[in-house]
């Protein structure tokens, strides 16, 4: 059975589901050291933000298949490192939005009434109505920087609190920002005219520090800042001192440059500043999400199936996955077969996606395609998280095309295998929902369902020739299933699969091939 470690704490909903296909030990508060000693036992960790999972834990989990994150940010995971080393990382794109949306707006409220002084001291003991007069935010400005999920959602609630809307993300369109009811603005702009300015981008590159002494100069004394995205994308010693100095109204953080918050001047400062231990997604409601959407994900990769929010497989989305599952596996089928009858190593493999399957996207195809092509070189260390990474390190090109005109299908996959041994192709469709058949062997109509024996012929289109190959076979006790020949012209070149009940036993293909009208013969485990 596989084990997994949950290192965060997790609802149970999640360990529930986990626990169907796994050994789970919960082991919250680890030491870097401590889960290095570990993470060797494990298939799977499990994770929110408390764990960083850097590339010396993820060399040292030798077994790792998954890496899950059960909410948004994978910030504290070495992405890049898991790839290499084939690990998937999912996370749960959307199970915390409302919760993150709802707290940066409680934030936006709390902050302009004061709440969270207010009741500390009516706990302390006093009645002071007058230290506590806020501000409504009824027409005043809302700054939205990152029209996302969380973004789109605040700005919506904002709305209908009569809150103006401005919006900054170079990555939305005009019309997107409109239907949401926000003014799509440059980002000084921004700065310059809102009243409240709540962050809601990833940290990367360019947004670290996005908010530094500059920026804050460009902003209205009076303006609030609400930090419920990333830490680091504000300075923090520039905004306290911004905030000493009255040179803006206030902020309101949940997310830290370092968490646990250390030392910091923002602590000292009074109710201008609302401080929350990252606490955005900390719902009853998001929790269970969350646990449940990665949970989901990591018995799926357990249990050999791909998982549908994958950070580190190209184009592979929730929507995208559940339309092209069937298809995928299809890829990976044919990627396999044409492999095995190229032999030898494979330099180029065109893909050609036809039928309604060229108006798809083509990245999971290719990278499932990949995955079968490379299995007979590295069984299980390939998958569809480095695929791509190993095929071009093997220098394998690869040529996609498309064509719609095809009938007799819905949609067929044709994979064309060119290498050191020569060019093979193969062209498969599904039957029903997800019936797997070769519809075609090197330009040969066939129409066989894969089974994981098979034998191929190239032969001559002439009478007595299954007969003959039936008895060669029955000689050394190998059991025809199933056997189909496909031809072009009659007494031309032809292609004959065979499905076998067992592996073709050592020399037999040197037989095959002495057998008069005989070309050539491959064999094929899938
Ligand atoms: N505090 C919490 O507990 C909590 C919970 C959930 C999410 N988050 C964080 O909230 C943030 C937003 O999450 P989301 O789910 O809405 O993500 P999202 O991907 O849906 O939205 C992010 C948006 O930021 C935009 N963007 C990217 N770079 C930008 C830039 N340089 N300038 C302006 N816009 C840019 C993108 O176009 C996108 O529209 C993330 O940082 C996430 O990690 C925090
Ligand atoms: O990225 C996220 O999902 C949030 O930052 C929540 O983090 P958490 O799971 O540690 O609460």
């Amino acid at each position: 059975m596989s084990k997994v470690l949950v290192s965060d704490s997790i609802d149970q909903a999640g360990i529930d589901i986990l626990s169907q296909v796994a050994t789970v030990d919960v082991k919250l508060g680890l030491k870097p050291a401590e889960l290095i000693a570990i993470i060797g036992e494990y298939d799977a960790l499990m994770i929110r933000s408390g764990t960083r999972v850097t590339q010396e834990i993820i060399d040292a989990g030798t077994q790792l298949k998954i890496i899950g994150r059960a909410g948004v940010g994978v910030d504290n995971v070495d992405v890049p490192a898991a790839t290499r080393r084939g690990i998937v990382v999912v996370n749960s794109p959307e199970g915390n939005t409302i919760a993150a949306a709802e707290h940066a707006l409680a934030m936006i409220l709390a902050l302009s009434r004061h709440i969270p002084d207010a009741n500390a001291s009516v706990k302390r003991g006093a009645w002071d109505r007058n230290s506590f007069v806020g501000a409504e935010v009824y027409k005043k400005t809302l700054g939205v920087v990152g029209l996302g999920k969380i973004g789109s959602h605040v700005a919506a609630v904002a709305k209908t609190m009569g809150m103006k809307l401005l919006a900054y993300d170079p990555f939305i369109s005009t019309e997107r920002a409109e239907q949401i009811g926000c003014q799509l603005v440059e980002l000084d702009l921004l700065f310059q005219q809102a009243d409240y300015i709540t962050l809601h981008i990833p940290k990367t590159p360019e947004t670290t520090h996005l908010i530094n002494a500059t920026t804050l100069a460009k902003m209205k004394p009076t303006a609030r800042i609400i930090n419920c995205a990333r830490g680091g994308i504000i300075d923090e010693v520039a905004l306290a001192a911004a905030i000493k100095a009255g040179k803006i109204g206030g902020a309101a953080l949940d997310v830290f440059e370092s968490e646990p918050l250390g030392e910091s001047e923002l602590r000292s400062l009074g109710k201008e500043v609302i401080l929350t231990p990252h606490l955005g997604a900390s719902t009853t409601e998001a929790q269970v999400n969350v646990a449940i959407d990665v949970a989901e994900q990591i018995r799926d990769v357990l249990l050999g199936l791909p998982a549908r929010s994958a950070v580190n497989i190209p184009g592979l989305g929730p929507d995208v996955l559940e339309e092209l599952k069937p298809y995928m596996q299809l890829a990976e089928t044919l990627g396999n077969l044409v492999g095995q009858l190229a032999g030898g190593r494979v330099e180029v493999l065109n893909i050609r996606l036809q039928g309604e399957l060229a108006t798809n996207k083509s990245q999971p195809l290719i990278v499932a395609a990949l995955k079968g092509l490379l299995y007979q070189a590295l069984r299980e260390r390939v998958n569809y998280v480095n695929a791509s990474i190993e095929a071009k390190e093997r220098g394998i090109r690869v040529i996609e095309t498309r064509d719609a005109s095809i009938r007799d299908y819905a949609g067929t996959l044709h994979l064309e295998a060119t290498g050191t041994l020569g060019t093979h192709s193969v062209t498969g469709a599904l039957l029903g929902e997800r019936e797997i058949h070769l519809t075609d062997v090197d330009g040969f109509p066939i129409n066989v369902p894969p089974s994981k024996y098979m034998l191929f012929t190239l032969h001559r289109d002439m009478p007595g020739i299954i007969g003959k190959l039936g008895s060669l076979l029955g000689s050394f006790n190998v059991n025809i299933a199933s056997m189909q020949v496909g031809r072009k012209i009659v007494r031309g070149d032809a292609v004959m699969a065979l499905s076998i009940d067992d592996p073709l036993p050592e020399g037999i293909l040197d037989e095959i091939i002495k057998v008069p009208g005989i070309r050539d013969a491959y064999t094929v485990t899938l």
